[in-house]
């Protein structure tokens, strides 16, 4: 019976189990036709390809060949009974293996069907072996390759990573090179290079700079005064130091300023305001995106707008653990009222420490400060005796004197300080002049009693020099006295080069600055930019206040010296074609651009002097010098071609330059003469009187209006109504519509000249024409905004928003068509002055438009959370603060 099973079991696959190996032994037998056919043919031939006896290829054959020959037999079933023959001959495991044999033969044979496998099998095993193990050698030097190709990727991805930083570099530079471009360490870095070591530690120690810097103070302000050189900007390059050295971070920046009296014009609140930001940034390994936005959005404008710059600073402050900011010598800036409201909204967050240097009595600040911890600063006997050992070292005193005598003026100068430090650096400085120890000892016995009586002794000393040594230093001190802008020391040189005998400029004339500074005696000094500097804030005062003596006509010497440079032969090649032609001059003679920009100021004040006339009528009678005069001008104040073209410069008449300059005595003189019309033409249309309205210079203005001046006449621009009021000249506006312009009447460009008060938010201006019959309702008229309060809000005008609502001329809630406050529109323009002078006055945080969005969903919209912060600060609701109570709302999440 089982013999029975076995064979119906081996039967019933029987017939699939044939099929396979039919299909198998024809796979064979094709492939062993193919090869035959390879053998015979030329291919090989070609190649003599000899087959080694025991080559793979015959080794297999003849395996293969054995085989089909034992196949042969099983299935033939030689020499078995008639049952058995019925049998089919294969077990399931030797059936298996023989198909696996037959296909084994059928693959070598197929890799043998290509001439490179036929070659390859021709050898014997051995060979094979060596064959293989050399294509293993080039196949692991492909993948040798491999792994180079894999580090040339990760070069090639480390490249890429590093001009991706290099691209995100340069943003960033970009950045903050739009942001700023004030170098305010270089003062920083004067002031480290000159004070004594191991001076002015103790401030650090004191309880207030503690509690201020520890935020246990319950002001997050701290106001350091003291008299004049005392040594506060000394000790505030201490308190910067020392923050810089232990806070500065990411989370904890430190930001500072030093004001000085000189530079008044790169120190503008947005100026200050803008280093301030880019301090902060420096310190930030990646820029915010709202910095970037703003970039992104502004980055075409020359500079980055103020409310931007504020805003910025605000939400900087906000995010951070703690924002230090320094800012010396308060008294010194001439912006600082816009300056003080700028800093103090900034500082309106608890993050935000700052700390500022004045000197007291400025009434001012102490109104604004007195509320605030306040430290009084005065020079420290201790700080005093190690800067005078140090500096009697380096001054080599000890060749002279013995430590008796220097031990008797340590103690000499220190006892009579008064509080100052300037003092004994002043008196140290004369006695370290005098050449002989007796002559030391004398000055030491007779000590100036106050700070006056040293810069006395100084200025007498100057005086006592050679004739033209002295005089250089005296001219010298006079420009740095009465200028109002920094004199680059190649400036100074070449003013000073000047003489009266001359025509055109002598190079060999221009003194060193060394020598310069020489000749001032201490009393000047070169800063980081190369700028002349009067040495200190109360050298000027005192100079100032005594200017009448040290330098008689002082400002008409200076008008003669510009006025006679002007018309220098030098320049007689002018106007110029080309702006490289006019910065080649500028460059060659570094006065030109000072004397063109400046003379006029000088000339206005001491028109009368014979001096000044008789040079400015020299002037006028050039038939070039006013040309070039006015294309050097125009070029420096940056404006635009038209402005500086030659065409345009030679149309500038003398009567243009006068009206401009507020020169009334010229004014009158030439058009008494019939030397020129009244209404006189530029090629771009400029006439007399809009050149003097645009200025502010009332009494020429009316002087031009009586000789008959036209000033409905326009400029490509506008007119001289147009131009007094976008310059904020209120009186000159006055002036002109009492002489008949009618303030409702539509400018050039069609619109109300109260539209033009908002392009600077000029609100003097603007309430002057309103006082004189400006209507407001009628100059709304097809206004996209509604009415003037909300185009007013939304430029961002906080001055005339102020004085609308001030006035009565408008009502903090009215709406404009679409429902909007002033209030949503300011918000909606992202304007923050304006927003917060707004909810000063009590505009209502919630007010709703017509869709029912209130202000803070205006700032969520534009994702401005400086904004929302400030809104949410008056008391703004969140939308849905009421249905959730008690959890975050979406918009205070967001925020
Ligand atoms: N620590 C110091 N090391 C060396 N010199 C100092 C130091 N402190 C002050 N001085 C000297 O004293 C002068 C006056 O100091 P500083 O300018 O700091 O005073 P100030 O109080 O800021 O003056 P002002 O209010 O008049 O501007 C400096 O020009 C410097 O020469």
């Amino acid at each position: 019976i089982s013999t029975c099973k076995e064979y119906i079991d081996n039967v019933r696959s029987a017939r699939k189990s044939i099929a396979t190996l039919i299909t198998e032994l024809e796979a064979l037998q094709a492939n062993v036709t193919n090869l035959h056919e390879l053998l015979k043919s030329d291919s090989l031939n070609d190649n003599a390809l000899r087959f080694h006896n025991s080559s793979v290829l015959l080794t297999c054959s003849a395996a293969c060949e054995a085989k089909l020959k034992a196949l042969c037999k099983q299935l033939g079933q030689e020499g078995k009974g008639t049952r058995s023959r019925l049998w089919w001959p294969f077990s399931e495991k030797d059936y298996q293996k023989t198909i696996q044999e037959l296909r084994n033969f059928s693959n070598w044979m197929q890799f043998a069907l290509s001439v490179d496998g036929c070659r390859l099998l021709s050898q014997t095993s051995d060979d094979v072996l060596k064959l293989m193990e050399e294509q293993l050698e080039q196949f692991k030097t492909v993948q040798g390759l491999e792994a180079s190709t894999l580090r040339i990727l990760d070069v090639v991805t480390d490249q890429k990573r590093t001009i991706q930083n290099n691209i995100e570099r340069e943003r960033r530079k970009s950045i903050l090179n739009w942001i700023s471009t004030s170098r305010h360490y270089q003062k920083h870095r004067l002031i480290q290079a000159s004070r004594a070591q191991n001076t002015g530690t103790w401030i650090l120690q004191r309880e207030e700079f503690v509690q201020w810097r520890t935020k246990r103070s319950p002001s997050n302000v701290l106001v350091c005064h003291g008299i004049q050189g005392s040594g506060k900007t000394n000790l505030a390059s201490i308190i910067i130091d020392e923050l810089l050295e232990t806070n500065s971070s990411e989370t904890s920046p430190v930001a500072y300023f030093y004001f000085d009296h000189q530079d008044q014009s790169s120190q503008s609140t947005s100026a200050v305001l803008c280093s301030i930001l880019r301090q902060l940034l420096e310190q930030m390994t990646r820029i915010p995106s709202s910095v970037a936005e703003v970039y992104e959005k502004n980055g075409h404008k020359e500079s980055i707008p103020l409310n931007e710059c504020e805003r910025l600073l605000i939400d900087l402050a906000l995010d951070m653990r703690s924002v230090y900011l320094v800012f010396d010598g308060l008294d010194e800036s001439g912006h600082r009222r816009p300056f003080l409201q700028s800093i103090l909204n900034v500082a309106r967050s608890d993050h935000v420490r700052l700390l500022v240097t004045s000197r007291p009595h400025i009434p001012d600040l102490v109104n604004l400060f007195q509320q605030h911890p306040n430290l009084m600063i005065e020079a420290h006997e201790e700080d005093l005796k190690t800067y005078l050992y140090q500096e009697l070292e380096q001054g080599e005193i000890y060749n002279i004197a013995d430590q008796e005598f220097v031990n008797k003026l340590v103690l000499k100068l220190t006892k009579g300080a008064e509080g100052m430090f300037l003092l004994p650096v002043l008196r140290l400085r004369i006695i370290l002049k005098e050449p002989t120890l007796g002559e030391m000892e004398d000055r030491l016995a007779d000590l100036s009693h106050s700070l006056n009586d040293a810069f006395a002794d100084t200025i007498s000393r100057i005086q006592r020099l050679p004739e033209s040594r002295s005089r250089l230093g005296m001219d010298a001190l006079k420009w740095l006295t009465h200028t109002t802008e920094a004199m680059r020391e190649e400036e100074l040189s070449d003013a000073l080069a000047v003489h009266k005998k001359q025509s055109a400029v002598n190079v060999k004339y221009r003194p060193t600055t060394k020598t310069i500074l020489e000749c001032c005696q201490g009393l000047a000094t070169v800063d980081a930019d190369g700028c002349v500097r009067l040495a200190h804030y109360a050298i000027q005062e005192y100079l100032t206040e005594n200017s009448e003596d040290l330098f008689p006509r002082a400002e008409a010497t200076l008008a003669v010296t510009c006025l006679r440079y002007l018309v220098f032969e030098t320049f007689q090649d002018g106007p110029w074609t080309t702006e490289t032609e006019i910065e080649s001059k500028m460059a060659t003679y570094p006065f030109l651009d000072w004397a063109a920009r400046y003379w006029g100021q000088f000339t206005r004040r001491t028109e009368t002097d014979a001096e000044v006339w008789s040079a400015l009528l020299n002037f006028f009678s050039s038939p070039v010098a006013p040309a070039v005069t006015n294309q050097v001008r125009q070029l420096s104040m940056g404006l635009i071609e038209g402005y500086w073209r030659a065409s345009e410069c030679k149309s500038f008449t003398a009567l243009h330059h006068a009206s401009r300059e507020g020169l009334e005595r010229a004014v009158d003189w030439l058009l008494e003469r019939d030397t020129f019309s009244v209404n006189e033409r530029t090629r771009m249309g400029a006439t007399p009187v809009i050149m003097a309205a645009a200025d502010g210079h009332l009494q020429t203005t009316r002087n031009l209006l009586a000789y008959g001046a036209d000033p409905l006449l326009e400029n490509w621009y506008g007119n001289a109504l147009q131009c007094a009021i976008e310059a904020n000249c209120v009186a000159t506006v006055r002036e002109l519509v009492r002489w008949g312009m009618d303030p409702n009447a539509p400018g050039k460009d069609g619109r109300g000249y109260l539209k033009y008060a908002l392009d600077t938010d000029s609100a003097g201006a603007f309430a002057a024409l309103v006082e004189l019959g400006a209507d407001i309702e009628s100059q709304c008229k097809g206004d996209p905004h509604g009415h003037l309060f909300f185009t007013a809000a939304s430029w961002g005008c906080t001055e005339v928003v102020a004085l609308m609502l001030d006035r009565g001329w408008a009502e903090i809630e009215m709406r404009n068509p679409g429902g909007l406050t002033a209030l949503h529109c300011a918000v909606a323009a992202s304007k923050m002055t304006t927003t917060r002078r707004l909810l000063d006055a009590g505009a209502n945080v919630d007010a709703m438009d017509l869709k029912r969005r209130t202000a803070l969903e205006y700032a969520q919209a534009k994702g401005n959370k400086a904004m929302a912060r400030l809104l949410l600060a008056a008391g703004a609701t969140p939308r849905g603060e009421n249905r959730v109570s008690g959890r975050a709302t979406r918009a205070t999440r967001w925020i």
